[in-house]
């Protein structure tokens, strides 16, 4: 299959550094990294940035680990210094609630992407509804999205779309899509939608969340996602500052000044990171088998705990099938087979 990008029109890009980046971090952040990464996408002309932990609103949990400061302080802090660029936050139904997402926006959240398991978009009607009530830009989620086919994934849309959603992104939760696949996904929603625009989340576990990207605009994406220095779960996302530069070669840029990206990435993402996010062993494994991204960093740590490999654990999770919301499988799955090893071992 070859890709025309003659017909893609330039993105709206977000930038989910302070969410999708708050998985790498362990939901470290600081108002004051908030505030300068903040800053310096604004300067470069980033349509929105997001802000939340990185399950989403209510995250901080024993579950989906802590945050070192609420989120809301996390916000307004963002707030204080964003001039232009739209600040979201992420809900997850179940995990957020109406509690969560009135504090959001009292704290200065102007658009939310409500995320669901992407067979589960029935589940977001109310939360869209709450979301139109307060006058949010509304974005629905469609996670994991490589589990299902193209046509499955349309019917998800279009009745997130009846909902009031204004935009409906594939996510590629596992990094598990070749360009294919987001084309034919991408393309699918564009067909199906009346209304509402079409937005594509890329990570990076097989090497492909730019060329994806890529797929997904000449397959007629609205909206784009990245992070400065692909920070993010798994292998990390697009990084806005290589999509910036991509899109400027291709005559795509929405606007987006490349340099400031490429300092912002460098000179206050890069000294902060915990780790940079690429594909290595265990990431390219969550691509290949199909699992959540954002299980890497658990079962890193469960692995090293229970003295597992955490490859094991992982492809074991995608032979289950495990969704976002299914973090207890992880040491389920880990202890399962450490005694499975014990008793081969006691054989
Ligand atoms: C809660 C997840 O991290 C949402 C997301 O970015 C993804 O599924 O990918
Ligand atoms: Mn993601």
């Amino acid at each position: 299959m070859s890709f025309d990008l003659s017909f893609a029109k330039p993105p709206v890009v977000v930038d989910t550094t302070l969410r999708d980046g708050s998985h790498a971090h362990r939901h470290q952040y600081t108002p004051e990294e908030a505030r300068a990464i903040a800053q310096a996408l604004d300067a470069a002309g980033i349509y929105a940035l997001e802000v939340a932990h990185g399950d989403g609103l209510g995250g901080s949990s024993l579950q989906y680990g802590f945050s070192r400061v609420s989120e809301l302080e996390l916000i307004r802090a963002v707030r204080e210094v964003v001039q232009r660029a739209k600040v979201a936050a992420l809900l997850l139904p179940g995990i957020g609630t109406r509690k969560e997402l009135k504090e959001a926006v009292e704290a200065g959240v102007q658009m939310v992407r409500i995320a669901t398991q992407c067979t589960e978009a029935d589940i977001s009607e109310q939360h869209f509804g709450m979301a139109k009530e307060m006058g949010l830009l509304a974005v629905g989620f469609l996670m994991m999205s490589h589990m299902r086919p193209p046509e499955f994934l349309a019917e998800q849309a279009l009745l997130m779309e009846s909902y009031g959603a204004d935009v409906v992104y594939i996510v590629d939760s596992a990094g598990a899509m070749l360009p294919e696949d987001a084309y034919l996904r991408v393309r699918a929603l564009k067909e199906a939608l009346k209304r509402a625009k079409v937005g594509f989340h890329a990570h990076n576990n097989l090497g492909l969340a730019i060329g994806n990207t890529l797929a997904a605009l000449a397959a007629g994406a609205d909206w784009v996602d990245g992070t400065l220095r692909g920070y993010g779960a798994g292998a990390g996302n697009a990084a806005t500052e290589v999509l910036a530069a991509v899109l400027d070669k291709a005559g795509l840029n929405p606007g987006l000044e490349v340099f400031k990206l490429l300092d912002a990435a460098e000179y206050l993402v890069g000294p902060i990171l915990h780790f940079q996010p690429y594909p290595d062993r265990d990431s390219v494994a969550i691509g290949y088998a199909g699992v959540y991204s954002t299980f890497l960093l658990h079962a890193k740590r469960i692995g090293k705990e229970l003295g597992v490999d955490p490859l094991a654990i992982l492809l074991e999770l995608g032979r289950r099938q495990a969704v976002a919301g299914q973090e207890d499988w992880i040491l389920r799955v880990a202890l399962e087979l450490k005694e499975k090893e014990a008793g081969a071992l006691a054989d």
